[in-house]
């Protein structure tokens, strides 16, 4: 990455005011593309991605955009950021060609018939051109979230942050806000927050996870799951019996899988266990000393 081109953080400490460290001091480079950000609840995943929307500032710390100092130019930074929120208002009778329009216009497009293509464009790529005259009320939750792309995306911003964005749609939106969300990430830096590993793993080329206010791994998918390599061991714990101390444990059929970090099988009734990103997140977080991921 040129020195002058995408996110760059240093040294982002956030307290809040009742004494709450939100942010510990985050460093981070993150080049144009998709780049996840995982953690548990609280730690400090929206109040990251608060910051760096302009939305409240930080104790101290760096925050560069293309080498723009966000902290000392918020103006010029807020032209090239694209903020989704967890919901779109409700605007009730009007369409998604409207609502765009008048976005738009704030976003000072004042030129009409630039700002005719404009919305055309974003219409079409993210796949609502032919429900762009219907009521936005009238739009599924995978539409909304779509939709909602369209409007961050508006002023072509180099820096799009999306939070929490696929709780409760159904695989196929789910399918479809991912190609969304990838094609963006060819030109711009796309940061994406989430509880959900599996989008993450699937989707993103590097990871940061995040907890209580501190980067605990960072790295692609592979260079994270890669260092447990040999490592991982699992067994299924019938019910009854006490499951052992876990890296993880999780409900399955039959009992409690158990999947515990060692150089060896702890003994034989242990199998191999091929790492996910989801192990090298609870491997990152019991290494952090947090203790949901045993739980
Ligand atoms: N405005 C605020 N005033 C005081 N404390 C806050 C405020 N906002 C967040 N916090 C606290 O700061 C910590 C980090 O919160 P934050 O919302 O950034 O975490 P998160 O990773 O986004 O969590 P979640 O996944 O639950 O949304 C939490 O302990 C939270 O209670």
């Amino acid at each position: 990455m040129s020195p002058t081109e995408g996110l760059s953080i240093r040294g982002l400490a956030k307290t809040y005011p009742n004494g709450i460290a939100a942010l510990r001091g985050i460093d981070l480079e993150v080049a144009p593309g998709l780049y996840g950000l995982l953690g548990p609840n609280g730690a400090g995943k929206s109040t990251l991605m608060r910051t760096l929307a302009t939305l409240q500032t930080p104790d101290r710390g760096e925050i560069r955009l293309d080498g723009i100092d966000l902290l000392a130019e918020p103006d010029r930074v807020r032209g090239r950021l694209g903020y989704l929120p967890q919901q779109i208002g409700a605007y009730p009778g009007v369409t998604g060609r409207e609502l765009l329009t008048r976005f738009a216009w704030l976003k000072g497009r004042t030129e009409r018939r630039e700002r005719r293509a404009e919305i055309a464009t974003l219409l079409e790529r993210v796949n609502l051109a032919e429900a762009a005259d219907r009521a936005v009320a009238t739009y599924s939750g995978g539409m909304l979230r779509r939709f909602g792309i369209a409007l961050a995306l508006i002023g072509a911003p180099r820096l799009l942050i999306v939070d929490e964005p696929t709780a409760g749609l159904d695989p196929a939106e789910r399918n479809r806000f991912h190609r969304v969300l990838a094609d963006v990430a060819a030109e711009a830096v796309v940061l994406l927050s989430t509880h959900i590993v599996e989008d993450v793993e699937n989707l993103c080329s590097r990871v940061a996870i995040l907890a209580e206010g501190r980067i605990v791994a960072e790295g692609t998918p592979a260079e994270l799951t890669g260092r447990l390599a040999d490592r991982l061991w699992s067994r299924v714990v019938p019910r009854g019996e006490t499951p052992p101390p876990a890296v993880h444990l999780s409900a399955v059929p039959g009992g409690t899988l158990a999947i515990l970090e060692s150089d060896r099988a702890p003994d034989e009734r242990f199998d191999a266990h091929r790492p996910r990103l989801e192990d090298a997140y609870h491997v990152a977080l019991a290494g952090a000393g947090v203790l949901e991921a045993a739980a």
